[in-house]
């Protein structure tokens, strides 16, 4: 099943700290980088590893593992992706990143594409697009169109927080792809935020509510 639900506990703790009406700019973003974090661990759980001989501490060569040469492109979308890259970045600090801005139309709820810097050899890379929000999906959709022009094969989703509607959307269009989401919540409001979800992410975590 492409959805994946993080229902540990250190994950379902630090989401309900962030669901607080009235939390700071500083405990939004420590939380959104450490979710970003448990989520890039359940999202790699597949990586392959390769035997790899090293010196031990003894002076006798042991055998231990390593990551099997997987090349990572970090996909933030502007700007709440920007939210959980160090959190992301915490785990996989060779990762290469690809940085596209999208804003939604705030009538239309569409998603106006404004920035794109991916790096060269995207198509080699399995990319980790990030992002706090899965509202409608328009903005993801956009994203993963975006990735695949690109000759992008393998493409993760991690977001802190989704909407069935934007699940839905994402796996109409791209029905491979795996999601890995704190919470799926239980709808959209008529303003196409997410209900109970977390409010305007990127104005929490820039400060700029
Ligand atoms: O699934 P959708 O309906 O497309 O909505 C989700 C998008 O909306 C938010 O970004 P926003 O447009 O607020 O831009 P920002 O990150 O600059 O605040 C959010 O961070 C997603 O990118
Ligand atoms: O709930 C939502 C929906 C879109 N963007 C957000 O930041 N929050
Ligand atoms: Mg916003």
């Amino acid at each position: 099943m492409p959805l994946h639900v993080i229902k540990h506990p250190l994950v379902q703790h630090k989401l309900g700290l962030m669901r607080e009406a009235d939390i700071s700019t500083k405990s939004f973003r420590e939380l959104a980088n450490e979710l970003g974090s448990l989520l890039t661990y359940e999202a790699t759980k597949d990586f392959e590893l390769e035997p790899h001989t090293i010196d031990g501490w003894s002076g006798e060569a042991i055998n231990v593992e390593k990551l099997k040469g997987k090349k990572v492109t970090v996909v933030p979308i502007l700007r709440a992706g920007i939210g959980m890259l160090d959190g992301v970045l915490d785990l996989i600090p060779s990762a290469k990143v690809s940085v596209v801005g999208l804003y939604r139309n705030e009538e239309t709820l569409k998603p106006v594409p404004y920035f794109q810097k991916l790096v060269k050899d995207i198509d080699q890379r399995t990319a980790l697009v990030i992002d706090p929000m899965l509202a409608t999906g328009g903005t993801m959709v956009a994203t993963l169109d975006m990735l695949k022009q690109h000759g992008c094969k393998d493409v993760r989703v991690l977001v802190l927080v989704a909407a069935p509607e934007g699940v839905d959307k994402v796996l109409e269009s791209y029905p491979d792809i795996h999601i890995y989401t704190a919470a799926l919540d239980s709808h959209l409001n008529e303003h196409g935020y997410i209900v109970p979800g977390l409010g305007d992410a990127g104005d929490k975590i820039f400060g700029t509510r």
